[in-house]
């Protein structure tokens, strides 16, 4: 019996989008290693997710595996790729480029995750003009100027909380299609925009508690 094709055009669910990355990257281990195909129990094995849950998510991006051999893993990587937008770099810029927004603009490992950070802000007169990666930064106020050149859609938000909705609203009324916020601020946006909420320190939370229980045991 071939892997299970999923018919349904609905809305992809968030926890199976969260864990097509994982799928990705363990393909792309395996394709190093020489293999030319993947099953989804060998994945789930590496990474500790129920076969019949890959499978299931696979479903969604239309890749069907072949009987005992699994899925071809180049195939796997590029319908894997496409599918989560990672070919196609999406342009950002970043608004405050303190400790947490120097170092993303320090990360190259954004863009092979198809994110491409080509401008900073920020008001700080020891940034405004300098440049971090390659990545150049201005002040705030060029914000409405430069982002009518430059039709970016994407907005990373790491700003002092206090700002965070000034910030936000900026963006929006200059065109921003998506917020990446890494505040702690619930701001709020029309509709039409998208949110993403990105904490690392719910990961830590998390992490203690199950410490926690592990230790007390
Ligand atoms: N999500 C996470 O896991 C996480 C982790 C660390 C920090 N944070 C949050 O990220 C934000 C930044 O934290 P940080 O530690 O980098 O702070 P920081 O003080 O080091 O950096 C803030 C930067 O924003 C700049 N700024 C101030 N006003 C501005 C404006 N009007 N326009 C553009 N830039 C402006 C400052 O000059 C500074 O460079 C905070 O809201 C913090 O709570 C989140």
């Amino acid at each position: 019996m071939a892997e299970r094709v999923n018919k349904n055009n609905g809305k992809i669910p968030e926890p199976t989008l969260r864990r097509l990355p994982w799928y990705l990257s363990n393909a792309k281990l395996m394709k190093e290693r020489g293999e030319r195909y993947v099953s989804s129990t060998q994945i789930s094995r590496q990474i500790n997710i129920d076969a019949s849950q890959i499978a299931k998510d696979l479903s969604y991006v239309n890749i069907a595996g072949r009987t005992r051999v699994g899925y071809e893993i180049d195939r796997l990587v590029s319908v894997l790729e496409d599918f989560l937008g990672f070919t196609n770099m999406h342009r950002a810029y970043l608004f405050g480029v303190g400790s947490l927004g120097g170092a993303l603009l320090r990360d190259s490992g954004l863009s092979h995750f198809g994110l491409k950070i080509v401008g900073a802000f920020d008001v700080n007169p020891e940034l405004v003009g300098t440049e971090i990666n390659g990545i150049p930064i201005y002040h705030t106020d060029e914000f409405e100027e430069r982002t009518e050149k430059d039709k970016v859609k994407i907005g990373v938000l790491t700003v002092p909380i206090n700002i965070a909705q000034e910030i936000t609203d900026k963006m929006v009324a200059g065109g921003i299609k998506a917020v990446w916020n890494f505040t702690p601020f619930r701001i709020r946006v029309p509709e039409t925009i998208v949110v993403q909420n990105t904490s690392l320190y719910a990961h830590l939370a998390v992490m203690f508690n199950r410490l926690n229980e592990l230790v007390k045991k």
